[in-house]
């Protein structure tokens, strides 16, 4: 069997004859060029598992290879090695394609690592980025054109380590996104660690994030990992990283910058190989202007943008979406049918949770239905009702301050007298869901962490509940 060949590109000797001598041990086969014109004669001529150029070449820069091999059909791993603190040319480079970079000095552990990962992805036997592993495992239901053009960049991404930010409405899958990048990538067999950054108590982050040793504050009894640690090899998503802390994000750009973590007590760094996928439905542009999020970390972490649509731009794929999640709650017996008009109705919808308000939907209606056929009747949409509830400023008001434990405030309807049945009952329920989720969050003075924790739910499961019945935060 022969070896896989990889392609330096360096006019630098020194550097040129330390990466040949770690390939070659790695078990490789390496031809070296020292110009473009160099490279390209041989790229004419053999496949390469790996392309590593550096930037500044005497006839031009390998920025220019690594277009050239992108818009190629072959999908060769290129890697760039970027000057020392020069931590633009690495976002330039990955923006245009490239797979992954080092920075010089070149650090002998961090190129094997990259040049794994990259071997990972051009060995024959890998899943990753195959049509096989596309046909398997996947959960992200629709075919309208814009879910296929974000299949295909899904596609693509997954393929290189640049990190990516994900946008989209609350609902719309940012997190079925990242999970499906991750899941194509060669990083596939390592862990997935997705991180609400908005659920983290701001005391705690740095131990969160990087992991404490034994003895380094009181309480830390043992030695403990963090996200990043528990993400090695793999990838890293920063959910709602819009509301990270301004003290906290000089640290994650120190860390997603140098790829070292220092664990709180520790004294020295230990390099992490991880790959950031952030999501926020905020818009970052606007935060970093507003001055809410730093600029440098905006820009580390924004190298490839991807927006998911909400699910109101693609009705199209409502009949898939709730054939598949009605398979779904079937599990092993057979998915409810629907009656006729429920689609047209649910088309006629506007999602404001996206693609998990019509899960909750269909649960619901599921709860509804008899025998197994959801009527149009076991919908319940909110439609027009959401524009008329009361400003969510006035609804917090109306509860503060909190009632005393035990009163209940929803005398309105008493199980015990049928006489007063309520005339609708989702907007009953939905009555009482809001006024238990207000005194909870009352009660916690507005912590949403310590408000799910009390309601048994999880934080996401609040937020979500919090933006469909638009209960917000009171101002100040
Ligand atoms: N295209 C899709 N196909 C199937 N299920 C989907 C799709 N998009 C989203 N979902 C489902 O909808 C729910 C919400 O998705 P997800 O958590 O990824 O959204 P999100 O944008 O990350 O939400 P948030 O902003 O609240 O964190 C999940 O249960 C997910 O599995």
């Amino acid at each position: 069997m022969t070896s896989p060949r990889v392609l330096v590109v360096d006019d630098e000797a020194d550097l040129r004859e330390l990466l040949e001598i770690t390939l070659v041990r790695m078990g490789l086969d390496v031809d070296s060029a020292e110009t473009l014109r160099e490279a390209r004669a041989f790229l004419a001529q053999n496949d390469y598992a790996l392309i590593l150029t550096d930037m500044r070449l005497p006839d031009g820069l390998g920025l220019e290879l690594v277009q050239e091999v992108g818009a190629s059909n072959k999908s060769t791993p290129i890697a760039v090695v970027t000057a020392y603190g020069s931590a633009e040319n690495a976002v330039v480079a990955l923006k245009a394609g490239a797979f992954d970079y080092v920075s010089k000095p070149v650090v002998l552990d961090d190129l094997r690592v990259m040049v794994q990962s990259a071997l990972r992805l051009s060995a024959p036997s890998s899943q990753a980025g195959s049509p096989a592993a596309a046909g398997t495992a996947s959960r992200l239901i629709g075919e309208s054109a814009v879910m296929q053009s974000l299949r295909n960049q899904i596609e693509r991404l997954a393929r290189s380590m640049a990190p990516i930010a994900i946008t989209g409405e609350s609902g719309s899958g940012k997190e079925l996104v990242a999970r499906e990048i991750h899941a194509r990538s060669s990083r596939a067999g390592k862990p997935f660690i997705a991180v609400n950054c908005g659920a983290i108590p701001e005391a705690l982050m740095e131990a969160e994030f990087f992991g404490y040793r034994k003895g380094a504050f009181t309480g830390a009894a043992d030695e403990r990992d963090g996200f990043f640690h528990a993400a090695n090899g793999g990838t890293l998503m920063l959910d709602e990283v819009a509301d990270l802390p301004l003290a906290m994000q000089v640290k994650l750009l120190r860390a997603i910058q140098e790829r070292r973590v220092r664990k709180i007590g520790a004294t020295s760094e230990e390099p992490v190989d991880v790959r950031i996928i952030s999501a926020t439905h905020q818009n970052l542009a606007q935060c970093v202007e507003t001055g809410k999020f730093r600029q440098d970390l905006f820009y580390r972490l924004n190298v490839i943008e991807l927006s998911v649509p909400p699910l109101r731009e693609r009705l199209d794929d409502l009949g898939v979406l709730v054939g598949g999640m009605l398979a779904r709650l079937a599990g092993a017996g057979q998915p409810a049918a629907l009656g006729p008009q429920v689609l047209d109705t649910l088309r006629t919808y506007s999602f404001p949770g996206n693609v998990r308000e019509l899960e909750n939907v269909l649960e619901r209606a599921l709860a509804f239905a008899n025998d197994g056929v959801i009527e149009v009747g076991d919908l319940s949409l909110k439609g027009a009702r959401v524009a008329e509830q009361a400003p969510a400023a006035e609804a917090v008001a109306q509860v503060a301050p909190a009632p005393p434990a035990g009163a209940a405030p929803l005398a309105r309807f008493s199980p015990g007298a049928p006489a007063e049945l309520p005339s609708s009952l989702p907007d009953y329920l939905e009555q009482v869901e809001r006024e238990i989720i207000l005194r909870a969050l009352t009660q916690t003075q507005f912590n949403r962490t310590q408000a799910a924790l009390l309601l048994g739910i999880s934080f996401r499961q609040l937020r979500y509940q919090m933006q469909k019945l638009d209960i917000q935060e009171p101002e100040g």
